[in-house]
């Protein structure tokens, strides 16, 4: 044992079975399993603070988390595309990670998306083996059926019916030829498309993240330490098998053991890279920082995906919350959330989502919508909720072919890599783009919005062609925080992972988290992190 305590409530000790990096969405749900034999020895090492802020609780309260500087979040510094002007990404760092932090949106993204992994060569990740994950996973409102669960770890809860602007939203779905559907994540939702009010990792209005799902419930395990606040600086390697970590906190910095493995779960941004600042990764940039070669693995920090959202705004006439959530409104909302945990600070990012064809050729759905009963706009202090009510309208096309890039340019630990994410460079990508927003605009103008809808007060008449649409489609949306692939899973040697998540040339350690997708799912990626991981205790438990 070593002498001195750590942040947790245990001795740290000098060695464990299983080290995991990360206490997030997929790092949550691995230390639950691989912690189930009271004779395995677990340590869970978080950068981040513990989940005890009741902002993390309050849904709503990601109006303050997700501010650069808070303690919670990473902030890195990215380039969206060639060029234009450099924007924040967002992470979560905290116990439950990025489901701590995130819009509590629940969506698992559609069969099609497992099956192509499987087809790619990742044997033992079609839909067959992943929807069965997502069930296990699932206490669901709704009745259980063949695709939805209950009874699991993860409560969902349906965004309440009764707004009559989100039955109006429903209706203008119909009106495009959008199913109102009752669940937006049932197979024909996500096969052909489907609005429904929105499914929320929420329980009795308050956040369910990944962590109170899987983590608190078995953290009293003796066989299980969760240290918060400690950064794991290096995977340590002898004859390129993963033995241990080097970790830092308050109390200096140490070596640990992994008598079986370490598992990265650091998600798609710390884990490229912190294989390469240990030495796994592209061997010319290696070799510019000096860093000594453990395996020459060109591909770790590509193929980088994320969904880039497009949004409209609308002014309406009432019906919305922005006056609920701003000024004296915001005060009412504060007290009834802390008296009857109700209200409107209990709401997902969304009240109303859904899957549409943007083109009338397509045979699947190409993008996914949300609907907020709010709108927001630059103001003295940030970005503020107007004035007036109002309606956001967001969309992303599912599928982007669009690769980024991350890669370290030091081999210090606490310098933020580069990031790139190449948005619209792929030619799909900006025929996505065009009609995504073109199917925006039209959703915007059906009869049963006519009643509410005033004006269209963003983009609004600046963006008529479709060339206005192409040359402004950076500032016409932002970044869904559905950053992905970076450490990608494949058949093939380039890939960085073999489809059991094993890290190509090296023993002993494995990465779990939205990096290893091959490509994006067609949706949100916190319940798609925790069924990766469910997928992954079976491949290290031999299950
Ligand atoms: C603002 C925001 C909103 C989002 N909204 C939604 C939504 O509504 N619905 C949805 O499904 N998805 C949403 N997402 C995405 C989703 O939450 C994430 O994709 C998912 O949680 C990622 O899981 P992960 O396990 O890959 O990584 P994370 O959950 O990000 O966990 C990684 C953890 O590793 C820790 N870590 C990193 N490096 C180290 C290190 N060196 N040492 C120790 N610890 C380290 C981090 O602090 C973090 O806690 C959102 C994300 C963000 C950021």
């Amino acid at each position: 044992m070593l002498a001195r305590k750590i942040p947790g409530r245990f001795p740290l000790q000098n060695s464990y079975d299983y080290i995991i990096v990360g206490a997030g969405s997929s790092g949550c749900v691995l230390a639950n399993r691989l912690s189930e034999d009271p004779s395995t020895t677990v340590l869970v090492v978080e950068s981040g603070p513990d989940d005890t802020s009741p902002l993390i609780r309050m849904p709503r309260g990601i109006g303050k988390l997700l501010v650069p500087g808070n303690p919670h979040v990473s902030a890195y510094q990215v380039s969206p595309r060639g060029n234009a002007p450099v924007e924040t990404w967002l992470k979560g760092r905290t116990v439950g990670g990025s489901s701590s932090i995130n819009g509590m949106v629940y969506v698992r993204g559609a069969p099609a998306d497992y099956d192509g992994w499987r087809d790619l060569g990742c044997t033992g990740w079609g839909w067959d083996d992943l929807g069965r994950h997502f069930v296990a996973l699932e206490d669901h409102e709704l009745p259980a059926n063949q695709w939805r669960g209950k009874g699991g770890p993860l409560k969902i809860s349906m965004q309440p019916a009764g707004s009559p602007v989100c039955a109006a939203l429903l209706q203008a779905g119909e009106e495009m030829g959008v199913a109102h559907v009752d669940d937006m994540n049932g197979i024909p939702a996500v096969t052909d498309g489907g609005m429904s009010y929105q499914p929320t990792t929420t329980f009795h209005g308050k956040r369910f993240s990944a962590a109170r799902a899987f983590l608190t419930p078995v953290r009293g395990r003796a066989n299980l330490h969760v240290l918060p606040e400690t950064e794991v600086l290096r995977i340590e390697f002898q004859n390129r098998r993963a033995t241990g970590v080097s970790l830092r906190n308050k109390t200096g910095t140490h070596s640990v053991a992994a008598a079986r493995e370490v598992i990265i779960s650091a998600g798609a941004i710390q884990s490229p890279k912190l294989l390469q600042l240990s030495g796994v990764g592209p061997a010319a940039l290696l070799a510019s920082l000096n860093i000594p070669l453990v395996a020459d693995s060109p591909n770790v920090g590509r193929n980088l995906r994320e969904h880039r959202y497009l949004s409209t705004q609308y002014r309406l006439r009432g019906g919305s919350l922005n006056a609920s959530l701003s000024g004296l409104g915001l005060l009412r909302s504060v007290l009834q959330y802390l008296l009857f945990s109700s209200g409107p600070l209990t709401h997902a990012a969304h009240e109303v989502g859904g899957f549409v064809k943007t083109r009338p050729e397509l045979t699947r759905p190409d993008a996914q919508i949300g609907l907020g009963l709010y709108s927001m706009r630059p103001g003295k202090a940030g970005i503020e909720i107007d004035k007036y009510p109002g309606l956001n309208v967001i969309g992303y096309f599912t599928k982007p072919e669009s690769q980024g890039e991350i890669r370290i340019q030091s081999a210090d630990p606490a310098v933020a890599p580069i990031i790139e994410a190449n948005h619209f460079t792929a030619e799909i990508d900006r025929i996505s783009a065009v009609s995504l927003f073109r199917w925006l605009r039209r959703f915007g103008q059906q009869p049963a919005l006519k009643p509410w809808i005033t004006e269209e007060t963003d983009p609004g008449a600046r963006i008529q062609t479709d060339e206005d649409v192409l040359q402004n489609a950076i500032s016409l949306g932002g970044t869904a925080f559905h950053i992905a692939g970076t450490c990608r899973m494949g058949a093939d040697d380039a890939a960085v992972l073999d489809p059991q998540l094993r890290v190509r040339g090296v023993q002993g350690l494995r990465v779990v988290d939205t990096s290893i997708m091959p490509t994006l799912v067609s949706g949100n990626t916190n319940a798609p992190a925790m069924a990766i991981a469910l997928r992954a205790a079976d491949f290290i438990l031999n299950r």
